[in-house]
């Protein structure tokens, strides 16, 4: 257990290092610096349209996580290879990936996802804490085409400002929301990603009731990602049949022999 059960409040943790973190990155790496990365990658691989594009096919949309460790759980898995982890999933019929890039907390990295996406064809989100423009621009140059960003951590002027810079890099977002309060100062930028995360990041509590109870407030057309706690193929079947198309999926298919495997073995009809 990485982290003692009764730190009351992980994220205010997490944060506060994020911040630290980003200052030590500001003054080894300039922003212009990274901006200018930026502007070498290839292009974006199109996140969301790859979900939209399984869902208007009636299928489910897997976004499938590259995922270490957690503070909640400790190591998923060991040893832990992206590239291998990104193939199996490409193989397994993942729509996207999502990889961790905290290092402090889950034993992430920017070479993770480096590794993951260079070994597959997949669009991949940037699973990190982001709260500073500095991170916008590292999520590109590194090579995501997605990043998440959490409501519970960022006041509305900033999710706004942080949003709309990643759509100007080419990026996708995913808005994460664990509250009927974060959803509604959401829905105010119109995201082309909802994400309801079924975890609670200050208890780690984890209910697929979330998603449930938050849906009846989320108007038609919105694409709804339900992302934690999702373990077998009966908590696919309850998302599916309240009309959630969209999974994020990491510890199930962290603690599989064969991520992919497990991927299919899930989703099967
Ligand atoms: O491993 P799980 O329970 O399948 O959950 C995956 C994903 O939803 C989870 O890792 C997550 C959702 N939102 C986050 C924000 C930060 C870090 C991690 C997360």
């Amino acid at each position: 257990m990485a982290i003692a059960a009764d730190v009351p409040d992980i994220l205010k943790r997490i944060i506060a290092r994020k911040l630290e973190e980003i200052a030590e990155r500001q003054a080894r790496v300039s922003i212009d610096e990274l901006a200018s990365q930026a502007q070498s990658m290839d292009a974006c691989r199109g996140f969301a349209a790859a979900i939209s594009r399984r869902i208007s096919k009636g299928e489910s949309a897997v976004i499938a996580e590259v995922k270490k460790a957690s503070p909640s759980k400790g190591v998923l898995r060991d040893p832990f290879d992206p590239a291998a982890i990104a193939r199996s999933y490409e193989a397994g019929g993942a729509a996207c990936l999502s990889v961790l890039t905290d290092a402090d907390f889950f034993q992430g990295s920017e070479a993770a996802l480096q590794a993951a996406r260079a070994a597959c064809q997949l669009p991949v989100i940037r699973k990190d804490f982001i709260v500073d423009p500095y991170q916008v621009v590292e999520a590109r140059a590194i090579g995501a085409d997605c990043i998440l960003l959490i409501a519970a951590v960022l006041d509305d002027e900033t999710l706004a400002a942080l949003y709309q810079q990643a759509v100007d890099l080419g990026m996708d977002v995913l808005v994460e929301v664990h509250d009927a309060v974060e959803l509604q100062r959401s829905l105010a930028i119109s995201p082309m990603l909802l994400g309801i995360n079924n975890r609670n990041l200050r208890t780690f509590d984890v209910s697929l009731d979330t998603t449930e109870g938050l849906l009846a407030d989320i108007p038609a057309g919105t694409v709804v990602v339900t992302e934690s706690g999702i373990m077998n193929a009966a908590d696919v079947e309850r998302m599916q049949g309240i009309g959630v198309h969209a999974f994020l999926v990491g510890e199930a298919f962290m603690r599989a022999d064969d991520p992919g495997t497990a991927l299919r073995e899930m989703f099967a009809v």
